[in-house]
């Protein structure tokens, strides 16, 4: 866990202490301690459970959120609700004179105060799902698996990519397949060196998702190899997209480092087609040995 990501939220996370320290000074300042026999016990685990559970969701989602007004939302309302979590906890070791008797009696209208706040988080991050959802579209093709997302070029790894194709193939949807490798990649590394070589890999990878349609789905294969399914189309326009691709690729003036000299790279492709009589292995097999006897001839 990289709990280094909470200080991206320094305003958030001195509100959530505000809020927590109001309900502290609240009850200490208020209340008169109880006799430890009348304590039930029983309620001090069930409602400091909910405190403590509170206190590590608005953690993970300031973890997990960069900043901005729904997680702003959503860490006010799940503090107001703490804010209750917290006047329950205390009200099972404390008691209140009449005088500030209003304490337990108004208890519960901040937690009332943060589901509303969270429901209203809830429907904007609804609308930015749907905004995400499209950014993503050409990446995830209607299933989502985040951990199998290669973290260098931020497309899904094979295994992904094979289970979305053999889903098509078993449903016998016709589709096509592009495997793309970079040419003399070896010597882009050893020239650049490897952080280059990393960066390179990611701005391919963003070129490629940017030339497919929204259906068509491309994974890194493994090391400089992309592989491409593209449903209901044909060899000849798979080819067509290869040609289109691979032109985009050569086109591409990638700048290392602090360099302005334009460093011109190329890739090469085969296409093939997802048949029913032939294995996705076999297939797959077939189209990377073509790519390596390409190889040689490629200038
Ligand atoms: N920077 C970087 N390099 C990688 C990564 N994965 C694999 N490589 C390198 O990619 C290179 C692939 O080498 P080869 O398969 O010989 O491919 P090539 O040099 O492009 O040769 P051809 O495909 O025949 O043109 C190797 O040097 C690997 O070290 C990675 O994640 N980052």
């Amino acid at each position: 866990m990289d709990f280094s990501l909470l200080t991206r939220h320094r305003g958030l996370l001195a509100f959530v202490m505000l809020v927590f320290g109001l309900a502290v000074t609240l009850c200490i300042s208020n209340g008169q301690l109880k006799d430890m026999a009348d304590v039930e016990w029983l309620d001090v685990i069930g409602e400091g459970s909910v405190c403590l559970l509170t206190l590590c969701w608005i953690t993970a989602v300031m973890m997990s959120r960069p900043p901005g007004k729904v997680t702003g939302l959503l860490v006010a309302g799940l503090s107001f609700f703490n804010f209750s979590a917290l006047l329950d906890v205390f009200d099972e070791f404390t008691f209140y004179s009449d005088a500030v008797h209003w304490l337990s009696v108004v208890e519960s209208i901040p937690a009332a105060v943060g589901m509303v706040v969270m429901s209203v988080a809830l429907y904007f991050w609804h609308q930015e799902q749907l905004a995400l959802n499209k950014q993503l579209q050409r990446r995830e093709m209607w299933y989502r698996a985040h951990d199998q997302i290669d973290v260098i070029t931020q497309l899904y790894r094979a295994d992904y990519w094979r289970a979305r194709a053999m889903e098509l193939q078993e449903q016998g949807v016709e589709a096509a397949v592009v495997v793309l490798d970079i040419n003399d990649f070896s010597e882009f590394n050893l020239r650049y060196g490897h952080a280059e070589g990393d960066r390179f890999l990611r701005e391919i990878s963003q070129l490629i998702v940017m030339n497919l349609r929204a259906v068509d789905l491309a994974c890194r294969y493994a090391g400089d190899r992309f592989v491409i399914l593209m449903p209901e189309i044909g060899a000849g326009q798979a080819e067509e997209f290869a040609k289109q691709l691979e032109c985009s690729v050569r086109n591409v003036a990638f700048k290392s480092g602090g360099q302005t000299t334009a460093i011109f790279h190329s890739v090469r492709s085969v296409c093939g087609q997802l048949q029913q009589q032939v294995t996705l292995a076999e297939m797959l097999c077939g189209l990377n040995r073509q790519l390596d006897e390409s190889s040689q001839q490629v200038a």
